[in-house]
């Protein structure tokens, strides 16, 4: 649906991804060209690889490399077939010793430009560097250039060998790039819709607008009180107090007999008989039990008044004659098996926090602390609305067609961020119906999969254009998912939208109605109440997940008053390669605590993310093996659903540990 074509923007993103679409065409011919003296040159230097000049330093040859182009059985191909586009970019950044034959050339800085050049024309190719044979081998493609690497990488950690560049530590604005002026501004993070160029917004930054951004809509949202039955997965609005003590009353711990004072212990006439139940669980108030006395009782049953403690049956003996005699290996302790009341919580207590998640275990605590309902923050209701007028609903692709993967997976996603989805709609690729399916929504945020980009198809621009709509994140410096964009709307109100149909000229991108400047098109609505929001999400599916991770969630998180995650660091199994000014987000599973980056892990695919635990966060330049790196957990990854964040909840174990919470001396293991 996206042509390729240089994008609106910087001069020279448009000059490097032009050579890196080149890159990606053309197989290097002819001599080397000289090297660069500088980092201002790199694009130059890719420029002059895509023109099919391998730049200096060259890969070590082997001798039976003759012809400098890069064929599926080359030497190092076996090694190098992670880094292919899509299967990878992993293990090799910064360690000469997972690429075989890459000479040390001993000009890091010169190098690494290249290197990152490369990185990006691999990065910037449509189809993966390596394929699958038929039995899941990968197998690499011919490359269409050669590249060459060096020891100590500067993209990697810490300075490399010039100590020219650091690595900017997860969730740092990136380095500038080499050609932006040292000092000048940062990007606009709310940048005009009129803007002559659009600079993508760093990924932390994105992440905190889209965290702030529906601030006051969270704000404005009542909380709801909804049956327990009703309440899994949401957010609690308010902390959880007790309503009641708990345990409610001194309890049984085990099957056995109550007990006062030392033993040996009379037992009530006629209780020889061992299938007597004595006190059961769910009884009232029993008389008091006089000292010297036992009386059989089971778990969970109320202590009688006198008790000091419960012999466990297998620990006691019986013996017929109307006494009872404890194991000399168990001497009784006073309390013991005795469960006292408001051992667990007092009336009162606060027992959770407002923001915490509602699982199965807080549905459980709420109901023993005497809940029916839970006042839980209101779900923000939200539409999705999947672009593409190649996408199938059924069946096998055919004719240029392939399946909607986006519109069985965003729906789904947004649940388990705490949503509440009101629907899935597919769209035609025409910017009517785009416009009416935005413009109408009653959605409190409306996600658009497809059409982010500047294609002739593209018409999420357009829409908010129309719509006026306030432009907070307008593409991101994130790999995949760099169109993502985050938009403020004003309210549905279907009798102004119809007024601004057909008004649009969507084949003039440089003629917008915006919220800056009214006048080409309809003023804009400026929004008296609670806005909504759109999350326009790149079509391809990685990408796609990829925004819903750096927009959605922390939007969402917002609206849902959940707390933070903590994003939790784990060092890298392996290097992986990084964008020189972006970020990376790749698909990891861990091992040994370690994270370990997924294979198939380009824009289009979704295997790795598919196995993955969590989004590891490459910063921009790579990340060495051992790094330590934030790992973005997935909606469903047990980490994502304990609330508070994991350093919270230690303090909270521990403070719980200090209280001499947990079960008490006197129960004793069961
Ligand atoms: N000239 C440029 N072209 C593109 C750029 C760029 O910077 N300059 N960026 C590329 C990147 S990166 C991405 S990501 C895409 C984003 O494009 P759109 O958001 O407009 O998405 P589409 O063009 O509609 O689709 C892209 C790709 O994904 C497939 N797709 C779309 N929807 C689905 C779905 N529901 N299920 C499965 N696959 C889907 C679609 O068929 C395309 O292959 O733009 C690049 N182009
Ligand atoms: O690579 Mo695009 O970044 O697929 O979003």
């Amino acid at each position: 649906m996206t042509p390729r074509r240089p994008r609106d923007g910087d001069p020279l993103d448009r000059e490097v991804d032009e050579a890196l679409a080149l890159a990606n065409e053309s197989p290097p011919q002819g001599p080397q060209p000289p090297g660069t003296e500088s980092e201002e040159d790199w694009a130059d230097a890719a420029l002059s690889l895509a023109n099919g000049r391998p730049a200096q330093p060259t890969r070590e040859r082997s001798p039976d490399d003759t012809d400098g182009v890069r064929e599926p059985d080359d030497a190092d191909d076996a090694d190098d077939a992670d880094d292919a586009d899509g299967i990878g970019g992993i293990g090799g950044m910064g360690n000469t010793g997972d690429i075989a034959g890459i000479a040390d050339t001993g000009d890091p800085t010169r190098t690494d430009w290249v290197e990152t050049a490369l990185d990006l024309a691999r990065e910037a190719a449509e189809e993966p560097a390596a394929v699958l044979d038929g039995q899941d081998h990968v197998r690499r493609r011919p490359e269409v250039y050669s590249r060459s690497r060096s020891s100590g990488s500067p993209t990697s950690e810490g300075t490399g060998t010039n100590g020219t560049r650091s690595r900017a530590p997860a969730h740092q604005t990136p380095a500038p790039h080499p050609k932006r002026t040292p000092g000048a501004p940062t990007p606009n993070p709310h940048p005009s819709m009129n803007a002559a160029h659009r600079s993508p917004t760093s990924w932390p930054d994105a992440r905190a607008i889209a965290a702030r951004a529906a601030v006051k809509e969270a704000a404005h949202a009542a909380p709801v009180l909804r049956p327990l039955s009703e309440v899994l997965g949401q957010v609690l609005a308010a902390p959880l107090a007790a309503l009641t003590d708990l345990p409610p009353f001194d309890t049984s711990a085990m099957d056995g007999w109550a007990l006062s004072g030392p033993g040996p212990w009379r037992l009530p006439a006629g209780t020889e008989d061992q299938g007597h139940q004595g006190i059961l669980a769910g009884h009232g108030e029993t008389a008091p039990l006089p000292d010297g006395h036992a009386v059989r009782i089971a778990t969970g049953a109320r202590v009688p008044p006198g008790a000091t403690a419960v012999l466990r049956s297998e620990y006691g003996t019986d013996a017929g004659d109307g006494w009872l005699h404890a194991s000399p290996a168990h001497p009784v302790v006073l309390g013991q098996d005795i469960r006292t009341r408001g051992q667990e919580c007092r009336s009162g207590d606060q027992l959770l926090p407002a923001g915490t998640l509602v699982t199965p275990a807080v549905l459980g605590l709420a109901a023993a602390a005497g809940y029916d309902e839970l006042p839980t923050v209101r779900r923000p209701r939200v539409e999705v609305l999947v672009l593409g007028d190649e996408l199938l609903t059924e069946g096998l692709p055919h004719d240029g067609r392939i399946r909607d993967a986006l519109g069985p997976m965003v729906g789904p996603w947004l649940r388990a961020l705490g949503a509440e989805v009101l629907g899935t709609r597919r769209l035609a690729d025409e910017a009517d119906a785009v416009y009416a399916a935005v413009a109408e929504s009653s959605a409190d945020v409306v996600v658009t999969t497809g059409g982010t980009a500047a294609g002739p198809v593209d018409h999420v621009h357009p829409t908010l254009r129309r719509l006026g709509a306030e432009l907070l994140v307008d593409g991101v410096a994130v790999r995949p998912g760099h169109p993502m964009l985050l938009a403020r709307l004003a309210r549905a109100n279907r009798a102004n939208h119809a007024s601004h149909t057909n008004r649009e000229n969507p084949g003039n991108p440089g003629n917008p109605g915006s919220a800056e400047t009214p006048g080409n098109a309809e003023t804009p609505e400026r929004p008296s109440r609670p806005a909504r929001h759109l999350v326009g999400l790149p079509g391809n599916p990685l990408a796609a997940v990829s925004g819903l991770l750096t927009l959605a969630e922390p939007l969402l998180r917002t609206l849902t008053g959940r707390p933070a995650p903590d994003p939790g660091p784990a060092p890298l199994a392996e290097a992986v390669q990084g964008h020189p000014r972006d970020t990376r987000l790749v698909p990891v599973t861990f091992r040994q605590d370690a994270a370990v980056p997924l294979r198939f892990n380009g824009p289009a695919m979704l295997r790795g993310i598919a196995v993955a635990d969590g989004l590891a966060v490459i910063p921009p330049g790579g990340a060495k093996r051992g790094t330590e790196v934030d790992v973005l957990d997935l909606p469903w990854s047990a980490s994502a659903t304990e609330q508070p964040s994991h350093a919270d909840q230690a303090r909270q174990r521990t403070d719980r540990a200090t209280d001499g919470e947990g079960i008490s001396p006197q129960e004793g293991p069961a």
